[in-house]
């Protein structure tokens, strides 16, 4: 389980994270959306104690990572799929993190087998596609047996069999109790994997709610209707204040009145109604929507991928037992 409270990052004069508080609950999958630069992967290193909060605090399991005992333990993070450029085979690279994080070496197989690289497992990881690079990643997450993971955007540049995996393995990983924290820009794949949103804009939190409670934020859409009678159907709609215009496959949109008045509508007019059925936002149209004015990258009013990403420099007082592990195994 994760906590923030008024967790707040300064730049120079740049606020990259504002007075954020949310929380990422065990049992459940938690997406963590926002526009490019918005603060995701800032607020991600906080929470690992790799970037030291300007402000307010951030619990895991109801205290700071870094004075977790076990601190692989507490949380599995896979920030950076690609960062694992390792000469050594899968089995050793685990064997190592296992080793240095006092994990005993049974485990190494265990995960090998979860993430499905048993073939592979004694090929040089530097030679891994993408897709294998990720689970060695998720793998390496997963050795402590942690009880919050935290992956930022993994299923980028993944195929669609890997996408499916990782979507099933972290509804899994939910499933058996864990608290499930991801970031991604795919919405329509959000949209199939998360339970929950925290949702932020230029640092500061838009939202923090189940999936559907976001998307019924968004303006009223219209409904969609068929009816052999289309004379009386255009004539009741006109009479109930409503508009109406053809849509695909001899269907109608009608804006203006709810679902509820046009069924009652037609009911008292003896028109067969054949569909009735309100247009919902997609998860894409509702974050576009909703974070429109948290856009902080934009060209001619359409949102922009973020061009510049600088890295983060940390001070060696910031190190995590995290990045000791990640040191020791790249040695
Ligand atoms: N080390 C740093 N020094 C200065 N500014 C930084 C630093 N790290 C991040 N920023 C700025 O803080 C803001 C938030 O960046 P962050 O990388 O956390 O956003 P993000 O939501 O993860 O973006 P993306 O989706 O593009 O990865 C951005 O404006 C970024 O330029």
């Amino acid at each position: 389980m994760i906590e923030a409270v008024g967790l707040r990052k300064v730049y120079g004069r740049k606020v990259a994270v504002d007075d954020l508080s949310f929380t990422v609950r065990p049992g459940i999958v938690t997406g963590f959306l926002g526009p490019n630069g918005s603060g995701k992967s800032t607020t991600m290193r906080m929470i690992l104690g790799l970037d030291r909060p300007s402000a307010g605090r951030v619990l895991v399991d109801g205290i700071p990572y870094a004075q977790h005992r076990n601190p692989l333990g507490a949380v599995g993070a896979l920030l950076d799929a690609k960062a694992v450029h390792t000469g050594r085979s899968a089995f050793r690279h685990l064997q190592a993190v296992a080793a240095t994080a006092g994990i005993p070496a049974s485990r190494v197989g265990e995960v090998i087998d979860m993430v499905g690289l048993r073939e592979v497992a004694r090929k040089r990881a530097g030679g891994f596609s993408l897709g294998m690079g990720q689970r060695l990643g998720i793998a390496s997450a997963l050795l402590a047996d942690p009880s919050t993971v935290m992956f930022d955007e993994p299923v980028n540049g993944l195929d669609p069999d890997g996408i499916l995996w990782i979507r099933n393995l972290m509804k899994h990983l939910a499933s058996e109790g864990r608290a499930v924290f991801v970031s991604s820009h795919l919405m329509s794949e959000m949209a199939l994997t998360a339970d929950h949103l925290v949702v932020i804009g230029r640092g500061r939190l838009i939202a923090d709610e189940p999936v559907q409670a976001f998307i019924d934020r968004t303006r009223p859409r219209g409904v969609t209707v068929r009816s052999p009678q289309v004379e009386q159907l255009r004539e009741l709609v006109s009479a109930g204040g409503g508009r109406i215009a053809p849509a695909a496959d001899g269907a109608f949109d009608v804006q203006g009145l709810s679902p509820q008045q046009i069924g009652d509508a037609a009911a008292r007019a003896g028109v067969a109604l054949h569909e009735l059925t309100p247009q919902r936002a997609s998860l894409e149209e509702a974050f576009m929507e909703l974070t429109a004015d948290s856009v902080e990258y934009q060209a001619h009013g359409a949102p922009e991928p973020a061009a510049w990403a600088p890295p983060v420099q940390n001070s060696p007082q910031q190190e995590t037992a995290q990045q000791k592990v990640a040191q020791e195994v790249a040695r």
